[in-house]
């Protein structure tokens, strides 16, 4: 490109720079204002407050008073965030102020407008914009379109414009390193150098290199369920948190960080993500694993954690169980459930006092069904409640004639006493009205837990009553349409059994267990809640979704997956579209489909996709690579001293490498083994582990969603991957390479790997040790 053009550009940016400076220099003071304005009030507090306690109207007028301070105070708090925020927008804006540049025109006879595209909005002026914020409607003209006539939505509606030109822009530190004009969407070349960067611990913001169909995705506001079904790398993690980004822009003021929440695959990935959205100035969302949010809600029992979920080989019986267990189907019975609940079968506990029965659960039983038709779950449980405190308050008066509150007046020390009284004046008209008020605080105050054990429902019997749910469950399920007999359904409400005595349970019971506490309780959903983001979709069943939807029953659902990965629940994953299907209204549902895969070099993307059989498409962005390397050592020796040598090579090239194996004990192994062998690497143990730099050994359950530049397969061998239904597990594995990777297996190879093309990876023999 002319080196004039350059010139001129430069000299745009150096004039929006010296802009942003002044703004800045403006920030500041309204901070600095902002600051000494605070600090004024809060020293004057005491002298500006008239303190009139003397009568009632002085009462209100000393609120007031402190009430007008406070919001004195307020308004400066408010205003000094606005600066302090601006402040750091203008800061980031500083080094690179845009990254786009489009001239167009609204009609043919219109005067050209040009605007400059950055990270946030910027004017000199209220209605002279320097640089539009990506999100804001007009920018969508440089993700979606070409050259030419190009629509975008504004609130009020479709508007098209005719584009006339795309220039993009590298600057750093306020100079342009380069910049080009293109007719395409965003230029190959700006995204084969966005791609070529090397990994680190962190995901970058993709904000420059948005595709257009990842677009659609980020702008959405129709979709009351947007299923995203995209290959390995295609962005789908990338796009959902310039989603969130856009969704907080698109509704300042109505929306905030705390309604928008998602459930990432584990811990380790939230780590992952968590500079995104503040450095795209944004807050960040909730953010949670699905087992993390269960175990919060079920603080007493001990989940199973995705560790052993993982060991867990399932008998056919138990796959079958799980698959029912799992469905929509269940989800629909444990509702009906809940339902006929309102007419019997409630199971009560007694609610004892002093080791003795204070209110027998008949009585219990009694109160709760007295209530006539129109009382649902949730008002009859708390209209029980006040029964049952109403027998509490009767309670303490004929309680207070007891011997055993006489005993414990005279046994009473100084201290207990002094508590007893509080702030109650110690004069009494007589004794007897001294021993009637010390009686009366002395049952209260052992009635105590009895009125939490009320007021927290605690006569109603949670695990009693999932149990006798599940045994009756073959009365409104048909097993048989699950291949199931009544004595193996039996047999696994046992296990369930045996389980939750020891305070234990599967990850597969937990959901239908807080469903069924949820309906009991009257819980009607988190109703603040605005948008609920699911990462790796196809590890969820139907039922726990069909949960999160009446859980969060106001929000909007964006739904990730990619169902060749799938590899907790396999072979189930591709019904779960379907199941999916049924939950949500067609017309506010949108399938959107990503297929190109950007994380991966096209050999790596290559060899990958031949581990699938029948897998969902998948195409490479075309950037070249090196072969993935296969080594079959002969014994173990070989295969780690092959490790060691990949591991010097990608040092050497300053790529950073993940060594993924199976499960945890072969990552344990490894680890030792390198060690002792003189190669330092930070074993990967849980997920609440943090990513380190450097290498890492990380066992595959772990590595869902992260990326490494190198990845090395640790025993890919027949011993480890031999079923069919292991390939979701090795292409997950494989796919989370960036630009190198290479399989080690001691032994034999995985015949998962036979329908590997042989030119497409290159074999690395052991190298031979001494
Ligand atoms: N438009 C884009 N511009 C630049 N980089 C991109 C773009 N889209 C995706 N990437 C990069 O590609 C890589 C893969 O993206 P991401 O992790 O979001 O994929 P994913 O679909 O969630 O993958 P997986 O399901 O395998 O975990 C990331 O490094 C991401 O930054």
């Amino acid at each position: 490109m002319a080196d004039s053009i350059k010139a001129q550009e430069q000299q745009h940016l150096d004039m929006v720079v010296a802009k942003i400076k002044q703004a800045q220099t403006a920030a500041k003071k309204r901070i600095g204002v902002a600051e000494s304005d605070e600090a004024g009030i809060r020293k004057n507090f005491v002298n500006d407050l008239r303190l009139k306690t003397d009568s009632y109207e002085g009462i209100m007028e000393t609120a007031l008073s402190v009430r007008q301070q406070q919001q004195m105070l307020a308004e400066r708090q408010n205003s000094w965030q606005h600066a302090t925020t601006e402040l750091s927008t203008l800061k980031r804006l500083e080094k690179r102020a845009y990254f786009a540049r489009i001239d167009f025109q609204e009609t043919p006879t219109s005067k050209p407008e040009t605007i400059y595209i950055g990270l946030g909005s910027f004017s000199d002026t209220p209605d002279h914009f320097l640089i539009y914020d990506w999100r804001a409607p007009i920018s969508s003209i440089y993700y979606d379109g070409e050259l030419g006539a190009v629509s975008y939505q504004t609130p009020d509606g479709e508007q098209t414009v005719d584009v006339q030109l795309k220039r993009q822009f590298q600057i750093e530190d306020g100079q342009i390193v380069t910049l080009y004009d293109t007719d395409q969407t965003v230029t190959d070349q700006m995204l084969l150098s966005a791609l070529s960067e090397h990994s680190d611990t962190h995901m970058k913001s993709i904000v420059t290199t948005i595709q257009k169909e990842q677009n659609q995705i980020i702008r959405d506001t129709h979709s009351d369920l947007l299923f995203v079904q995209g290959a390995a790398g295609s962005g789908k993690t990338a796009a959902i948190l310039q989603r969130v980004a856009y969704l907080l822009y698109r509704y300042r003021g109505k929306l905030n960080a705390g309604q928008v929440i998602l459930f990432s695959p584990n811990q380790l990935f939230n780590d992952y993500i968590d500079q995104v959205l503040p450095e795209l100035g944004e807050h960040n969302m909730v953010q949670m694993t699905y087992y993390q949010y269960a175990g919060r809600r079920l603080p007493k029992i001990d989940i199973e954690t995705l560790a052993q979920r993982f060991a867990e080989t399932n008998s056919p019986v138990q796959k079958r169980l799980n698959a029912l267990k799992g469905s929509l189907a269940f989800f629909n019975a444990v509702t009906g459930y809940a339902d006929h609940l309102e007419q019997r079968d409630m199971l009560f506990r007694n609610i004892v006092f002093q080791g003795k029965v204070f209110i027998p659960k008949e009585k219990i039983q009694d109160i709760y069904y007295s209530f006539n038709r129109n009382y649902h779950l949730g008002n009859r449980l708390q209209a029980t409640k006040e029964a049952l405190v109403r027998i509490l308050n009767r309670r303490i008066s004929s309680e207070m004639k007891s011997k055993w509150v006489e005993d414990t007046i005279q046994d009473l020390s100084k201290e207990q006493l002094d508590s007893l009284y509080g702030d109650h004046p110690r004069e009494f008209e007589s004794a007897d009205k001294e021993y009637q008020f010390l009686a009366r605080r002395v049952v209260m105050t052992s009635l105590e837990p009895v009125r939490k054990a009320i007021v927290r429902a605690r006569f109603l019997t949670i695990n009693n009553q999932y149990v006798h749910m599940l045994r009756q469950m073959p009365e409104r399920i048909d097993l048989a349409q699950y291949h199931l007999t009544t004595a193996e359904w039996q047999a696994g409400v046992d296990a369930t059994v045996a389980a939750l005595r020891d305070h234990q349970m599967q990850l597969l019971d937990t959901t239908p267990y807080l469903y069924l506490y949820d309906k009991m309780a009257g819980k009607s959903g988190d109703r603040d809640m605005r948008y609920v983001f699911l990462d790796e979709v196809q590890d969820y069943n139907a039922f726990q979704l069909a949960f999160l939807k009446s859980t969060f029953p106001r929000a909007r659902f964006t739904m990730l997956g990619d169902l060749n990965q799938a590899i907790f629940t396999k072979e189930n994953s591709h019904t779960l579209l379907h199941e999916l299907s049924t939950m949500f209204d067609p017309d506010k549902t949108r399938v959107v489909q990503l297929t190109r895969s950007y994380r991966s070099t096209q050999q790596v993307t290559d060899f990958t996709k031949h581990i699938l059989k029948n897998g969902e498409a998948v195409t490479s962005f075309a950037r070249e690579g090196e072969l993935p390397t296969v080594t079959v050592a002969s014994d173990e020796t070989a295969a780690i001293a092959r490790v060691k040598a990949e591991l010097a090579r990608n040092d050497a090239d300053h790529e950073t490498t993940a060594i993924i194996g199976k499960d945890l004990a072969d990552c344990q192994d490894l680890t030792t083994r390198l060690r002792a062998v003189g190669v330092k690497a930070t074993l990967i143990q849980s997920e609440n582990q943090r990513l380190a730099p450097g290498v890492i050994v990380v066992p595959s359950f772990l590595s869902k969603g992260l990326e490494f530049d190198a990845v090395i397969v640790w025993e890919a061998s027949a011993s480890r991957y031999q079923d069919d239904d292991e390939r979701q597990l090795l292409y997950t594995i494989c796919s989370r390479a960036m630009h190198r990777l290479s399989l080690v297996a001691a032994g034999t190879l995985s015949p998962l790997l036979d329908d590997v093309p042989a030119d497409e990876f290159t074999v690395v023999p052991a190298v031979p040790v001494d």
